[in-house]
């Protein structure tokens, strides 16, 4: 007998649900049955890829536009939804753009040429046979749009298309714009059309004063774009990096449900400050009394409570909300950021621990590779020919780095690994060159780990720049929560723990084994000033919880933390992390 559920979904196929689509392109075809190939083409960047033969009436599309650009008779509209980093074009009659000023949010309907469809007009009318020899049906006329009888190779839509505004392809060969001869590698030469939309309806659906909208289709610095970062997302290049933000999150969902981690959602609001570091945020609420009883904080990282499900689920990831009220005012710094943590049940050896980080970021750099957020970064920054769009690539990190960093995500070969203790003695010879001087039991100061990431992590061979990890830090300027290390230097006790360090940024992500057996943890606590609750308390605010999960089943267990946007910052060469989050928060600002 079939399983309820399984009759259920055969019959949830044969009567699919009549959804509409709520994307900002519709095609005709799209509303179901009929066309089916059509319903992929949802956005502006679809459409731009889309290569009907023939011209496609009644297409939509929904948009904000960029700019105008005006010749006597038509507008050139640029548009953009958002799904690509260059705009489409829309051709519009003078008559009915009077409305059309950059900002506005519109709906024009029209009919769409694709390069390829404009390519082959151009061959058929210098008499070429090969219109009439082209298959005009399927995938290349939509659904309710066959061609007339009387007129193979043209749908009455298409046919009526010839009283529209006239062609952009003769009027923009004037203009410059639409069509251009280049140049093939075989040396042969080969028309290149821009695609467009011709216009026969516009609706203005939210309007917009080119006078005081403060984004302009001009150069806008980093710094000035931060003061507006509500409207920041309406650039090409913000825009773009918040798709690559997007895919990012998607790719590595993808991993760990591959890996067979599971997702959680560890709190927000918390007792205790993870890393003893007293860089947490109180939470308080408007009422004079505590709102918990007691005091609470934002967390400032969710390993605690991930080793808690890990002990339950296996193994276990979040890419969370984070918080630190660290008064550093730099370039890498975030009070509110977004950490990727793991953690690992059943692992005895840190190495694994690093393995998961380089398999995940090398899975993360090759599945971002193929998607278009990235190929567009790439791409348009070699054959950029707008000002604008040239100068905003050129506040990036040079491209030839670039290509290193990504070459380094991805390379075949284990990352370096080296001890703190063998690091220090790196730096020594080298100690000049810093502010601060290394010794051993002291941190790693931002420049010597950027020092280290650029001479350990340079690989010749294959031109590309390594992330390094350093591993075994002296255990006092360690967590509390870190496992000591079984064979420590002579220079003293150190705990396995590790960094990962990249060029240029520094520390990506920090890990380590966790101390797992109760009574050398409360002498760690101890160690390092922590309180160390005699027994579990009901309601308190102390780290008994924690305590707890030593107490039943505990195993060797890690994991580790990584810093999401400053990732982010490092895979697409913006310098600034508080230019890869939307709404960045940092010392003393946190505008909207
Ligand atoms: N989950 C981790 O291992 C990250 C670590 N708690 C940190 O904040 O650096």
């Amino acid at each position: 007998m079939s399983h309820p559920f399984r009759l259920l979904a055969r019959r949830y196929r044969r009567h699919p649900f009549p959804y509409r689509r709520c994307y900002s392109v519709r095609v005709p075809g799209d509303g179901g049955g009929e066309g089916q190939s059509f319903r992929d083409i949802r956005t502006v960047a679809d459409l731009k890829e889309w290569q009907p033969e023939r011209r496609v009436s009644d297409v939509q599309v929904c948009g904000w536009v960029r700019s105008v650009r005006k010749s006597s008779s038509v507008r050139f509209v640029d548009i953009t939804d958002g799904s690509s980093m260059r705009p489409m074009q829309a051709v519009i009659d003078k008559s009915l753009a009077a409305d059309i000023r950059p900002g506005a949010a519109v709906r024009l309907t029209g009919v769409w040429h694709s390069s390829a469809s404009k390519l082959l007009s151009n061959v058929e009318s210098q008499g070429d046979s090969l219109a009439r020899r082209s298959p005009i049906a399927g995938i290349q006329t939509p659904a309710g749009h066959q061609p007339s009888s009387n007129n193979p190779g043209r749908s009455s839509e298409q046919a009526s298309a010839a009283s529209l505004p006239p062609s952009s392809s003769s009027i923009s060969v004037q203009e410059g714009g639409a069509s251009s001869t280049t140049v093939t590698s075989r040396g042969q030469t080969q028309a290149s059309a821009m695609a467009e939309l011709q216009v026969s309806q516009v609706e203005i659906l939210g309007s917009s004063d080119p006078h005081t909208y403060p984004i302009q289709n001009k150069y806008q610095t980093p710094e000035s774009l931060r003061a507006i970062s509500h409207l920041r997302p309406r650039t090409p290049l913000n825009s773009t990096l918040l798709r690559l933000r997007s895919d990012a999150m998607a790719i590595l969902t993808q991993f760990f449900f591959n890996e067979q981690f599971q997702q959680t959602h560890p709190p927000i609001i918390t007792s205790s400050d993870c890393e003893g570091a007293g860089e947490a945020f109180t939470v308080k609420s408007g009422a004079p009394s505590e709102f918990f009883r007691d005091p609470k904080y934002l967390t400032v990282s969710s390993q605690l409570h991930l080793e808690a499900l890990a002990q339950a689920l296996g193994n276990v990831w979040t890419l969370s909300p984070t918080f630190r009220a660290e008064q550093s005012d730099t370039s890498r710094h975030l009070s509110e950021f977004y950490m990727l943590e793991t953690e690992m049940s059943f692992v005895q050896d840190m190495d694994e621990v690093m393995d998961l980080a380089q398999k995940m970021l090398a899975s993360l750099a090759s599945g971002l590779s193929q998607r278009s957020a990235a190929q567009e970064l790439e791409k348009h920054r070699l054959d950029s020919r707008d000002p604008a769009e040239r100068l905003a690539f050129e506040d990036l990190v040079d491209i030839k780095e670039l290509q290193q960093r990504w070459r380094g995500l991805m390379a075949p070969t284990r990352w370096p690994r080296v001890t703190y203790t063998e690091a220090i003695k790196i730096l020594e010879p080298v100690a000049h060159m810093f502010e601060h001087k290394p010794v051993w039991g002291s941190g790693l100061q931002s420049e010597h780990e950027k020092y280290l990431a650029e001479k350990i992590g340079y690989d010749a061979a294959s031109d590309a720049l390594l992330p390094i990890f350093v591993t075994q830090y002296p255990r006092d300027i360690k967590a509390f929560y870190m496992l000591q290390s079984q064979s420590p230097p002579p220079q003293g006790q150190t705990v396995d723990c590790f960094d990962l360090l990249v060029p240029n940024l520094g520390e990506l992500a920090g890990g380590s084994m966790r101390e797992y057996r109760l009574a050398q943890l409360e002498d760690n606590m101890r160690l390092h000033g922590l309180e160390v609750p005699t027994h579990r308390k009901a309601r308190s605010n102390d780290m008994g919880w924690y305590l707890d999960l030593r107490r039943w089943g505990c195993p060797p267990h890690g994991g580790f933390g990584l810093g999401f946007d400053r990732l982010l910052s490092y895979l697409t060469g913006v310098p600034n992390v508080r230019d890869v989050v939307p709404f960045p928060r940092h010392f003393e600002r946190c505008d909207c």
